[in-house]
């Protein structure tokens, strides 16, 4: 791996499958200079991983970014990385569900986790792989890390998605619409109404209930939606968008408040299980976890989340 001037200054991103996903995720990390990228994926006869890394080098100079970009199967390549986003393993196809692919997903948590670890023991490690509430646990277990090193992405993703059909709904910017999605990644997920508004106005007061409920509706079937409209495959431009985000939180200590996937010893009545919740991310990755005061109604909703995220646990055996 060669590395230009100065790299030593820089963070250093890996991205475990340079799928959909996982490229376009070292795509904008690099667009954004946010650090060294290398991007791994399982050897395979011509080398596209190269391809695409050395695709993304060329675009450096014209979006005006000193980063150093690296395709390669070989996990010393990875060595001493801040933070490690797995994208690897298989996405769904239309009439699937996310949990149907957990078997065959484990696996790969469990062999590229141990890779990860060998060669950067230190590093946060974002998981985005499907279904991503039990990957996060098997990778956390495998690991040996921290829970707060072991995070999660489906809230940043479900609330984009969220605030997308509310600004679209009302014609307003989606830069001051707010919302929290908490809870499995799955048709179970909640989004929190209370707690969501548009430039500080609560969406109560601009969206009729009727409107409210088919924005929920459509959120929770918001992956499904564009696996339908592709085809083949899985949304990765917003999914990538997200990962960036929790990303930059970490390796710039920017103390965000983003949801996210996090071990819960407690925090809202459950234990030993990986949930989407409100945090802080920051250089220690999750630092905090914000417990939101819910109606019973949300906490049913949320406790009906976490059964099916349970249920999908109980098959990681
Ligand atoms: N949590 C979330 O919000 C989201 C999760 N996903 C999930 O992310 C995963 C990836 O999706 P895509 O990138 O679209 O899939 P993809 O099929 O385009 O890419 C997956 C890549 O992983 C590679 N891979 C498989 N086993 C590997 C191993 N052992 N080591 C290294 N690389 C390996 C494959 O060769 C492939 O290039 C899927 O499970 C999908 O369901 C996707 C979007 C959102
Ligand atoms: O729906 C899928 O399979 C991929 C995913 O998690 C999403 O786009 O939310």
């Amino acid at each position: 791996m060669t590395r230009s001037v100065d790299s030593m200054n820089r963070k250093k991103i890996s991205v475990i499958g340079a799928g959909f996903t996982g490229a376009t995720t070292a795509f904008i990390a690099a667009s954004k200079a946010l650090g060294d990228v290398v991007l791994v994926d399982i050897p395979q006869a011509e080398d596209p991983t190269r391809g695409k890394a050395l695709d993304m080098s060329e675009a450096a100079p014209v979006l005006g970014v000193d980063v150093d970009i690296t395709g390669t199967s070989n996990y010393e390549d990875t060595k001493d990385s801040d933070i490690v986003i797995i994208t690897a393993g298989i996405a769904r196809k239309p009439g699937m569900s996310r949990d149907d692919l957990v078997k065959t997903n484990q696996k790969v948590m469990s062999a590229v986790t141990r890779d990860i670890v060998k060669y950067s023991p230190d590093c946060s490690i974002l998981v985005l792989t499907n279904p991503v509430d039990a990957m996060t646990y098997t990778v956390y277990k495998e690991s040996g890390f921290p829970k707060n090193r072991v995070i999660g992405q489906s809230g940043v993703l479900d609330t984009a998605r969220f605030r997308t059909f509310i600004a679209e709904e009302l014609k307003l910017s989606v830069q001051d619409v707010q919302g929290f999605v908490l809870g499995g990644h799955g048709d179970d997920m909640v989004p929190l109404i209370r707690y969501s508004n548009v430039g500080g106005v609560p969406l109560t007061s601009l969206l009729s209930q009727d409107k409210i409920d088919a924005i929920i509706e459509r959120t929770r079937k918001g992956g499904a939606e564009i696996v339908n409209l592709l085809g083949s495959g899985s949304a990765y431009y917003a999914p990538a968008a997200a990962l960036v985000e929790m990303a930059e939180a970490i390796l710039s200590d920017q103390k965000r408040v983003l949801p996210a996937i996090a071990y819960l010893e407690g925090e809202y009545g459950y234990e030993d299980i990986y949930l989407g919740v409100p945090t802080v991310l920051g250089a220690e990755g999750i630092e905090r976890i914000i417990e939101l005061e819910l109606t019973d109604e949300e906490k049913s909703e949320l406790d009906k989340s976490r059964d099916s995220v349970t249920n999908v646990m109980n098959m990681l055996k």
